[in-house]
């Protein structure tokens, strides 16, 4: 550990701790102002200070935490102007040296509470059954999975309830466990039926990711049994990976031709279901003649499909594929053994979809996919 990482981990991390934790408890409406307020308390100060005031308290705080400290020889001799200028932006290329994991910890898992709602073994294994094809928490380890499971609350909605009411603050997501639930959107005025959510999918995440309020409204078309996760437990074990992933993909999935007049909604969540994948050159994707199971989109370098055509000879060149092309997809479509090899032709980096997510996720566009596949047999009688 760096001595930056020392004096974080230190001296940062628990002033930064007690302070989040403050703020949590009293979730004050403005929460810059109530920590001025906060610290001006601490410090024993009631009235705004002088700028000058300011830079003698923060100097006898400097000082008094660098005596707590078993510092480094080269800190020992720094004066104390020399460690107020360590705050600005002439050390920047030092403080940089601080590792990820110093910075940030008042912020993770180790100082949160998760709540726990006690559960039946049998509840217990349902919700991982749900967890486990919910692509947003299926990816989670096992012991965050058990947090997640643990904070997991019991929801029951009658038929035509309102569980989520566009507009208004997000607390929470669901996973349906039993029931049908519908989404209406309010688009000028008029509520767009969206879609259902059956049991084993989320809803209610996006308020969560993006602190907004909720996009849709979403009411119980059956009764239904719900499981809710609270807003903190959703932030500290689930947001992080699943805001990274869509950040990741959000660009490249707007590149995608097939996927461009799919409902941007519809079009992140690809980005929680995607596996990735890489080939080197000359290596087999897929091989005619064999079960297929996933569906791919290039993300990067090359790739040739080949086919057998005068029965004998050699597979020959029915098409190329370069980022943001899509193959696999008939066997999936048709139920039949792959019609083609797919071969990197350089280093190929791929996103794929199991049969599951590729039925679930691209069935807005399964009506292009299979007007796109009319073109194969063109390519063919063209070789014939
Ligand atoms: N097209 C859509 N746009 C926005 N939200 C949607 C859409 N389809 C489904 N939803 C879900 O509806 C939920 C309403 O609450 P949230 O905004 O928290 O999260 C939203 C999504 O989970
Ligand atoms: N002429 C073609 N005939 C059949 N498949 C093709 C052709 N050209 C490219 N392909 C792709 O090659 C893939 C091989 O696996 P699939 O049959 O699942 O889906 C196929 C198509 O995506």
């Amino acid at each position: 550990m760096s001595v930056y990482d020392e004096y974080i981990v230190k001296n940062v991390n628990p002033v930064l701790n007690q302070l989040t934790n403050d703020v949590i408890k009293e979730k004050p409406d403005n929460p810059i102002v109530f920590l001025i307020d906060l610290l001006n308390k601490r410090l024993g100060i009631q009235n705004t200070l002088s700028e000058k005031e300011e830079l003698r308290i923060l100097r006898q705080e400097l000082a008094r935490l660098k005596q707590n400290k078993a510092g480094s020889e080269e800190e020992k001799t720094e004066s104390e102007d020399d460690e107020i200028d360590d705050l600005g932006p002439k050390k920047q290329a030092a403080r940089s040296a601080v590792s990820a994991e110093a910075y940030g910890q008042w912020n993770k898992k180790g100082d949160f509470n998760p709540p726990v709602y006690p559960k039946t073994p049998e509840q217990h294994s349902r919700i991982i059954t749900k967890l486990s094809s919910s692509f947003m928490f299926s990816s989670l380890d096992d012991k965050d999975k058990e947090i997640v499971i643990e904070a997991m609350k019991e929801c029951i909605f009658p038929t035509n309830s309102e569980v989520i009411k566009q507009g208004a603050d997000g607390a929470e997501l669901f996973i349906v466990d039993t029931g049908i639930l519908s989404c209406y959107k309010n688009i000028k005025g008029e509520n767009k039926h969206l879609k259902d959510y059956h049991p084993g999918e989320a809803f209610g995440e996006l308020a969560l990711l993006y602190n907004a309020p909720r996009a849709a409204t979403i009411i119980a078309k059956t009764d239904a049994i719900l499981w809710s996760l609270d807003r903190d437990t959703f932030n500290h074990i689930v947001k992080d990976a699943a805001v990274k992933r869509r950040e990741k993909y959000e660009a490249f999935l707007a590149k995608v031709d097939l996927l461009s007049d799919m409902d941007p909604y519809e079009r992140s969540q690809l980005a929680d279901a995607f596996v990735t994948s890489k080939y080197n050159q000359g290596e087999f994707v897929i091989k005619e003649g064999d079960e297929g199971n996933n569906f791919y989109i290039v993300e990067d370098g090359e790739a040739i499909a080949t086919k057998t055509i005068h029965a004998g000879h050699a597979a020959e060149e029915v098409k190329r594929y370069r980022p943001g092309d899509y193959f696999g997809e008939l066997a999936l479509l048709k139920g039949q053994p792959r019609a083609a090899n797919v071969v990197a032709l350089r280093v190929l980096k791929l996103v794929s979809l199991d049969r599951h997510s590729f039925k679930r996720l691209l069935g807005p566009v399964e009506s292009i996919l299979l007007r796109n596949a009319k073109k194969y047999e063109e390519i063919i009688a063209s070789l014939t």
